[in-house]
């Protein structure tokens, strides 16, 4: 099956980059958001991101401008009834995914793919708000999108083999290497970052180190190119608290249990980079 029409719904930070991307490959784009200001908050990033490849000599101004051209606003899931599939990145929490796959599966087309970006919710679950499971599947980016090189694919119990292949298919349209999952809480990226993100939280709140001497000890002793508090801030602390939480319900291991401290940066909307505060200022 080939896919010519996408809409991706949310236009964060993650479905801004996806639309990017997408639109960059020559998809025809939807970029869907509840809100008007956030869709022109996303559209805008992206029209940096070009602008600055543009600087870089690496796209002219017409082709910016091809790119730009094929994203359109909506604002109403009804724009779904001709795509091809559809890539949801809105904020991580089950309930609004099941309500949002549960409203696409009466909207799309009946051949259309609904994939979630979700960072560590359970496919299966979402998939089965609607009728049509073997259509459901995982496409998860990683931030920053128009960087990062991996998308993690991720089955579902009844996800089929047609629509993996198209998904694989995409991918690489995208310039992107996928690598395929299973469905358990986290997939590999998130069960192997968060829990070294979350230790780090510990760390700062025990009073073991600063949080500068710990982004230190890790960009400098392991070579990561931030560190896991400043990469906690980029993520958004409200997405990690929620991957914790998936993780520690979803294997109900203590060992997964949210640090106190990212909870309380969160009720007090210090999400990090994106509002301005999280562990650090911006
Ligand atoms: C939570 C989940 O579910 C899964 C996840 O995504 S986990 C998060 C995974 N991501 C990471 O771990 C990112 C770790 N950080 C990095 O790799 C790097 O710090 C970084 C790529 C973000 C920035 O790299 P840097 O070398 O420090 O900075 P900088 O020189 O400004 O940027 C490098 C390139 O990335 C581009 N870039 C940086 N941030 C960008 C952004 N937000 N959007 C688009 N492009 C960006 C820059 O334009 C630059 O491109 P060129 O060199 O081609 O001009
Ligand atoms: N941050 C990261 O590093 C990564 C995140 N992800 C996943 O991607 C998803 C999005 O994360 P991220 O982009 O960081 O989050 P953001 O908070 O940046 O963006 C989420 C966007 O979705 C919008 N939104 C919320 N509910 C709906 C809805 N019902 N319909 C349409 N739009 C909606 C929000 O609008 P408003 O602001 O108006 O509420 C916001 O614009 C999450 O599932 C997250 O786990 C995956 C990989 C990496």
């Amino acid at each position: 099956m080939e896919i010519k029409k996408v809409m991706v719904i949310g236009a964060g930070q993650m479905g801004g980059g996806i639309a990017q991307v997408c639109a960059q490959a020559g998809f025809e784009v939807k970029l869907n958001d509840i809100k008007e200001e956030s869709y022109t908050k996303g559209i805008g990033v992206i029209s940096k991101n070009l602008s600055r490849n543009v600087e870089k000599g690496r796209m002219t101004e017409d082709e910016k401008n091809e790119v730009l051209g094929r994203i359109t606003k909506s604002l109403d899931l009804q724009d779904a009834a001709d795509v091809d599939i559809v890539i949801e990145a809105a904020v991580e929490n089950m309930e609004v995914k099941k309500s949002i796959f549960a409203q696409l599966d009466g909207i799309a087309p009946e051949h259309a793919i609904l994939a979630s970006n979700t960072s560590s919710l359970p496919i299966t679950e979402i998939a089965a708000a609607t009728n049509r499971p073997e259509k459901v599947i995982g496409m998860h980016y990683m931030n920053p999108v128009p960087v990062m090189k991996l998308v993690e694919i991720i089955r579902g119990l009844a996800t089929s083999d047609e629509v993996y292949e198209a998904v694989e298919a995409m991918t690489y349209k995208l310039s992107k290497t996928p690598v395929e999952v299973n469905d358990y809480p986290g997939f590999v990226a998130n069960r192997v970052l968060m829990p070294m993100i979350n230790e780090a939280i510990y760390t700062l709140y025990e009073g073991v180190a600063t949080k500068e001497s710990i982004d230190e000890v890790m960009k400098l002793g392991m070579n990561h190119p931030m560190g896991p508090l400043q990469l906690a801030d980029f993520i958004g602390l409200d997405t990690c608290l929620y991957i914790m939480e998936t993780l520690h319900e979803g294997f109900g291991d203590s060992k997964y249990r949210p640090c106190p401290l990212l909870r309380k940066y969160v009720n007090a909307g210090w999400l990090g980079k994106k509002s301005g505060r999280g562990f650090y200022e911006y």
